[in-house]
């Protein structure tokens, strides 16, 4: 069984007023930050992303996927990197989430079981789509979903097999949406 690491990073950041996933936060752009956590599981990594942006990403040993239409959101985005990387499962991070680490990467690839297709954790019963593992398996589903226009990763899950794994967590799964978003004196080095 092999595990892909996917970062979604060709969202609008249109909350943020600019490129949200190239913010420094603790010495790196936060992009990065899903980065490490993967390659510290030995776990491939692609990031899909845009023309746009491409540019200013800067790394060795990550395939890019660039989406030729952009910011179709990120279900279309798993999509095309289904389509596009030969894997059993993926394993979704945003570029947005300044707390991801390697333990949480470990973590959720151990409750991977033959009998689902998605793994998802959740944080206070909150689903955490953009942090979790997708099964190949998903793909069909996932396109017909795009097809009939549900275009959020929970329409995929309402017609897949998901495993949820609660995991009391809610610092692990804060993502960047706004700058107000940055806890307190955690962002000290970009401002
Ligand atoms: N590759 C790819 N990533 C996306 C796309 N849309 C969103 N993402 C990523 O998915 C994560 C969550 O995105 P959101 O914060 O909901 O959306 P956003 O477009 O980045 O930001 P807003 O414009 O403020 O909604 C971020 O890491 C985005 O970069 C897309 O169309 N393609």
């Amino acid at each position: 069984m092999n595990i892909t690491g996917v970062i979604l990073a060709g969202g609008k950041s249109s909350r943020y007023g600019k490129p949200k996933m190239f913010e420094r936060f603790r010495g790196r752009p936060l992009y990065k930050v899903a980065v490490d956590a993967f390659e510290k599981n030995a776990l491939p990594v692609v990031i899909a992303t845009n023309e746009t942006l491409l540019s200013h990403f800067s790394d060795e040993n990550v395939t890019f996927i660039t989406e030729q239409t952009p910011h179709e959101g990120p279900l279309y985005a798993l999509t095309h990197v289904m389509e596009q990387v030969e894997s059993d499962w993926y394993f979704v991070v945003a570029a947005d989430m300044p707390f991801i680490d390697a333990a949480f990467i470990a973590t959720l690839c151990r409750q991977i079981t033959a009998n689902c297709d998605a793994v998802i954790p959740t944080s206070n019963d909150n689903w955490q789509p953009l942090a979790a593992l997708y099964h190949r398996r998903a793909l069909e589903q996932a396109k017909q979903a795009l097809f009939d226009n549900q275009r959020s990763m929970r329409a995929l899950l309402h017609q897949v097999r998901v495993s949820f794994v609660e995991m009391n967590d809610t610092t692990t799964f804060l993502n960047i949406n706004a700058v107000e978003d940055w806890p307190q004196g955690d962002k000290g080095d970009n401002k």
